[in-house]
């Protein structure tokens, strides 16, 4: 027998049981919930990452939906638990879905929602971030000022990388890449290079347009190219982020052999999932190559990282903190976790709408790249469920709105 997991339970007479393995910011969700006949129970487990085991006892006997993280890992058991349980839908509470086996929720009918859209100016961002720490070495600049090292201007005090009419790479230009190649772009004049399995058309335009501006202000205008291979990417670009899905095409995509094909120079940047590089080949880059420097916000193993990363003067380790960004909307200034408010927006528009719909016969959200109609604070959301991955394997119709 499972060990009981606390839990705290809101509108206990609803009909429907929804479980969320998190507590999340604010209480909208909450009462979206509620507005949809939602009994909602929420673990309040103070362990960060809940196991398969804790899980399995919020699903219990009877459970419509769950609410969960990206560090949890939803397979076979999870899904064949849920399904006995009568459940039929599970949002995770992230763009990245690499935590579930989609197959496995096929197996049991159970629609898989992902949150794709809302965190992409956040993610490109905190990548941006790291780009110029990295570059201009801030985080080792500041511990040497803290520990009292600063004696007095020097010409050759951490030099850094000037990126202007430097080269930057992106492998894997979908939303979150195309918003950092832009900021790149625009914001330090930098040369595009990328490489995707299909081509950015409207990132290509962006860029063009952008060339066009600065050439007719007497400027050198930049310059993309659509590279044929990862490698290209890596044996041109100064600054390379990472930002593709992770699958088993990605995994290890950076790893001793194309790290050995980089610039000793080079920058390279994770925002996207630990496992697509090979954090140890890395850890031993960075060794050999002193002025290679990393900026990470995800590894290989989270929440721990590979012996030695943490001592290395050259990378840059962040906490997985690209969602955590405050965003001003209209008058409302809302916590620290804006972004994932608006996320969580979208999760209870999935789960309430597919069960509403007793998933057959309610339509899916046409258009994963526009969450803006779920976002809105005074509107209700559509009648249709936003991004469902598993939609096509199921059978679930798409919404014609
Ligand atoms: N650090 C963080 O907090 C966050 C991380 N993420 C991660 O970022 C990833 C990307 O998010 P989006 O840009 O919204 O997704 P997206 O689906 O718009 O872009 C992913 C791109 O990767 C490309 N791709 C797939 N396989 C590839 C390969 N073998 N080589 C090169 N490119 C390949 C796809 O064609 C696509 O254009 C998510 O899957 C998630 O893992 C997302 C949000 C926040
Ligand atoms: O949404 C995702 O994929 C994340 O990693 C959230 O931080």
């Amino acid at each position: 027998m499972a060990k009981p997991v606390s839990i705290e339970v809101w509108n206990p007479n609803g009909k429907y049981r929804v479980v969320s393995t998190k507590s999340m910011p604010g209480t909208r969700w909450i009462n979206l919930l509620i507005e949809q006949d939602c009994r909602l129970e929420i673990c309040t487990e103070k362990k960060t990452i809940l196991s398969v085991e804790d899980i399995i006892a919020l699903i219990g006997d009877k459970c419509d939906g769950v609410i969960g993280q990206l560090t949890e890992d939803w397979g076979e058991t999870l899904f064949a638990a849920l399904s006995k349980a009568g459940g039929k839908a599970f949002s995770n509470m992230a763009v990245g879905y690499n935590n579930v086996d989609v197959n496995a929720a096929n197996k049991y009918g159970v629609a898989v929602g992902n949150t794709p859209g809302v965190l992409t100016e956040t993610t490109a961002e905190l990548a941006a971030s790291l780009s110029l720490a990295a570059a201009r070495r801030i985080v080792e600049a500041d511990g040497f000022m803290r520990a009292g090292l600063y004696d007095g201007w020097l010409p050759h005090l951490f030099v850094g990388n000037l990126l202007k009419g430097q080269t930057v790479g992106v492998i894997g230009a979908g939303r979150i890449g195309s918003a950092y190649a832009r900021m790149m772009v625009e914001g330090f004049k930098m040369n595009l290079i990328y490489f995707d399995l299909y081509q950015s058309t409207r990132l290509e335009k962006f860029v063009t347009a952008y060339g066009q501006f600065l050439k007719a202000n007497g400027e050198q205008p930049v310059t993309w190219k659509r590279a044929s291979s990862m490698s290209e990417v890596l044996q041109e670009a100064d600054v390379i982020s990472l930002h593709p899905v992770l699958d088993k095409t990605t995994y290890h995509l950076i790893n001793k052999e194309s790290l050995a094909t980089m610039k000793k120079e080079a920058i390279l940047i994770n925002c996207s999932r630990g496992p697509v590089v090979d954090e140890v080949a890395l850890v031993e880059h960075l060794k050999q190559n002193p002025m290679f420097r990393v900026g990470l916000d995800v590894f290989e193993d989270e929440p721990y990282m590979k012996p030695g990363l943490g001592e290395m003067k050259n990378a840059i380790v962040v906490p997985h903190i690209a969602s955590a960004s405050k965003l001003e909307v209209t008058k409302y200034t809302f916590t620290r976790h804006q972004s994932n408010l608006e996320l969580i927006k979208t999760l209870v528009s999935q789960i309430s709408s597919l069960l509403q719909g007793k998933i057959k016969g309610y339509p899916v959200w046409h258009d994963p790249n526009r969450v803006d109609p779920f976002l809105n604070e005074n509107a209700p959301p559509p009648a249709a469920s936003p991004s469902i991955v598993n939609a096509k394997a199921l059978g679930l119709p798409v919404s014609k709105l």
